[in-house]
């Protein structure tokens, strides 16, 4: 692929466009196949970088996972894995990490699991300190990756755990805690931020047999000795990477409709088809999916401490909206790929919009934006935000537009079907 992408304005006014499967459901059902006894497949799973870093950990820890079919076969193995000495490489990939981390502490070893320069910034020291409660023994270097983890037979028993960072923490613990001798009772001390990705975890486990108790997003009590159920599992649309399409609808006044996009879907970032309607946009929710047709926009104040990955497409359609917007609670998007907060204003600015920031919110005045080369900070959801842009300022150009492949390796193609 080129090393830069020039956006052309809007093509068509009306169409259906088609994501992959969820990032979020694919990391979850991989791993609850590998953990349940016998074959699964989980179909439409996202095949992307990510998702395969996801595959190739668990191959490495013995579990046999393959990519066939746009889906996965994964040959779970009742939760025993194997020995695995040298590092383990796991890009960029947030998830990835910190599920992979749990997963281990079942293991046999040690096991260090480590990852790009920025991935070796970004925190993890809450989940270790999790796991070292529960009796695991834990090194990271200074709080973050790279993260040794010597596998124990976890006994279980009660923990707490801080996610003001990340809820990837709690989803990790959550994820094991089945296969622990007593189960867990998970109290957590801070947030969760991103809530939404907890249920997501849940339902996964409930799908696969496995109920919880809880009380909201602060307390859960997992029952010990059970098991994931093998068998078919079928991964929805992803909403995030819907989100540059309904964006994309947002700015021009098209219609466009995500297939496979439904407003009762646990994916958090489903809602971010509201929130352009709260700015002026019509929904239309039909069988074959949630089309945003775009209005003039008006600028508006929300938390979108739910939905970080979908905050970047947000400020880009609020730099086209009348008045100011302001996106707040998002603190946590400083500790993503690359600094969201300041990755975003930083290329706004260079579009001439009036763009401002606090360590935990952006505010940004609508206008009328200005061509400009974007960089994208080998962050997958700054070049497809951007790319929004692009489709009513002429001279929008996207710099490494291959980073897209972390979670839409077909994004491009897929955004030719606008012209
Ligand atoms: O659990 C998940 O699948 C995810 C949780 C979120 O992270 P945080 O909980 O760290 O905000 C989100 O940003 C990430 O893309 C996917
Ligand atoms: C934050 C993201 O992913 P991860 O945390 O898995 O790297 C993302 O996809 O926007």
């Amino acid at each position: 692929m080129e090393s830069q992408i020039t956006i052309r304005p809007m093509g068509k006014t009306d169409l259906t466009v088609t994501v992959p499967g969820s990032k979020s459901y694919t990391h979850r059902m991989l791993i609850c196949a590998a953990l349940a006894d016998g074959l699964s497949q989980v179909k439409n799973g996202l095949v992307s970088e990510d998702t395969l870093l996801t595959m190739n950990a668990l191959n490495k820890m013995g579990v046999s996972v393959r990519n066939e079919g746009g889906g996965f076969w994964v040959n779970g193995l009742g939760g025993s894995l194997g020995r695995y000495e040298d590092p383990i490489h796991l890009g960029n990939s947030g998830t990835t990490l910190r599920l992979m981390c749990a997963v281990a502490a079942m293991g046999v070893g040690t096991y260090t699991l480590t990852g790009t320069e920025r991935m070796q910034q970004r925190p993890i020291l809450d989940l270790a300190q999790a796991l070292e409660q529960l009796g695991v023994p834990v090194e990271t270097t200074n709080g973050c990756p790279p993260i040794k983890i010597q596998g124990t037979a976890v006994k279980g028993g009660k923990v707490s755990i801080n996610c003001g960072v990340s809820s990837q923490y709690l989803s990790a613990l959550l994820l094991i805690a089945p296969y622990t001798q007593d189960g867990m009772e998970i109290a957590v001390t801070e947030g969760p931020v991103s809530k939404p990705y907890i249920d997501m975890t849940v339902s996964v486990m409930k799908a696969m047999g496995v109920e919880i108790k809880r009380d909201g997003h602060t307390w859960f009590s997992v029952p010990g000795q059970s098991q994931y159920q093998a068998g078919e599992y079928m991964v929805e649309a992803d909403a995030s990477g819907a989100s540059y399409f309904w964006g994309a609808a947002a700015i021009t006044g098209a219609t466009i409709r995500v297939a496979g996009t439904h407003s009762a879907s646990c994916q958090g970032d489903s809602r971010f088809a509201y929130i352009l309607k709260s700015m002026g946009c019509r929904l239309d929710e039909t069988q074959e999916g949630l089309a945003v047709a775009g209005r003039d926009l008006k600028g508006i104040t929300v938390d979108m401490g739910n939905m970080p990955d979908v905050a970047p497409t947000l400020a880009v359609v609020a730099a086209f909206a009348k008045g100011e917007t302001r996106i707040e609670n998002v603190g946590h998007l400083k500790a993503k790929e690359s600094d969201r907060i300041t990755a975003v204003v930083t290329e706004l600015k260079k579009m001439g919009v009036q763009a401002s920031c606090t360590d935990d919110s952006m505010t940004i005045m609508g206008g009328k934006p200005e061509g400009a080369v974007i960089d994208t900070y080998d962050d997958h959801r700054i070049a497809m935000s951007f790319a929004v842009a692009g489709l009513l300022t002429p001279g929008v150009v996207i710099n490494n537009p291959s980073c897209v492949d972390k979670s839409f390796p077909n994004f491009w193609e897929e955004w030719e079907k606008l012209y």
